[in-house]
């Protein structure tokens, strides 16, 4: 059955594969899932046909047949439990890489989301340099946390799995701001997964629906 999921129609990022969307992606591509896309612009994420889908009006979405799903990393979890390739079989490693989705949504993701919501919402207020120092130091106690976790390992845990692929996403929306390059191993650990086949394929995708949009 055809799987379509939904993306930014123009994504705010530029093309730089930093909306949600590319974890869907990149996650597809790395089980060998042939994908439909179909592109939303802001409007149209906010009116009943995607409502229906996805009540908070956001991206992606993920269509099989009568499936839908909302949520980056449960539609990852269903595309990982489908298709081999994102979760090792031995039960043990299996819940660990399971655990390591959720550290990277639950645990690393939200101050890295803060900084971000500081950057656009609160740059105005009198008290935002001093809240953005807060929460950039909220984001060091985890990136160095992570870093020690991971020291010289490859991936988080044996072979590369979708805790390191949303792991890894996640830490790319950091990049911009500097903090990731202050953690070598975090940063080569990033750059792993963007030199993955899988990951550049997903990229260039999404890259080349910017483009389009741009022209
Ligand atoms: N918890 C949901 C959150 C989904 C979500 O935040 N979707 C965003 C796009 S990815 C978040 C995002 C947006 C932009 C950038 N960027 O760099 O420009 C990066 C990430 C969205 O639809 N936003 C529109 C809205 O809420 O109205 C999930 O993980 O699926």
């Amino acid at each position: 059955m055809t799987i379509t999921i939904t993306a930014f129609e123009r994504s705010p990022d530029g093309g730089k594969g930093l909306a949600r969307g590319m974890r869907v992606r990149w996650a597809l591509e790395e089980v060998g899932q042939p994908y439909e896309v179909r592109l939303l612009s802001f409007k149209a994420m906010r009116e009943q046909g995607h409502l229906a889908l996805q009540p908070f009006g956001q991206i992606p979405t993920y269509e099989e047949g009568d499936l839908v799903l909302f949520e980056t990393g449960a539609i990852i979890f269903h595309i990982a439990e489908r298709h081999a390739g994102l979760l090792p079989r031995e039960a043990n490693a299996r819940a660990r890489a399971i655990m390591w989705m959720f550290a990277a949504l639950s645990t690393v993701e939200p101050p890295i989301v803060e900084h971000f919501v500081a950057g656009f919402v609160e740059r105005d207020k009198s008290w935002h340099r001093e809240r953005l120092e807060i929460v950039d130091e909220r984001i060091r106690k985890r990136l160095g946390e992570l870093s020690q976790r991971l020291g010289e390992g490859e991936w988080l845990d044996g072979a590369f799995s979708a805790g390191d692929l949303l792991m890894i996403s996640v830490l790319q929306r950091i990049k911009s701001s500097g903090i990731l390059d202050e953690y070598a191993n975090l940063a080569a650990y990033v750059a792993r997964g963007e030199a993955r086949p899988a990951y550049r394929r997903a990229f260039a995708d999404q890259l080349a629906v910017f483009k389009a949009a741009s022209n």
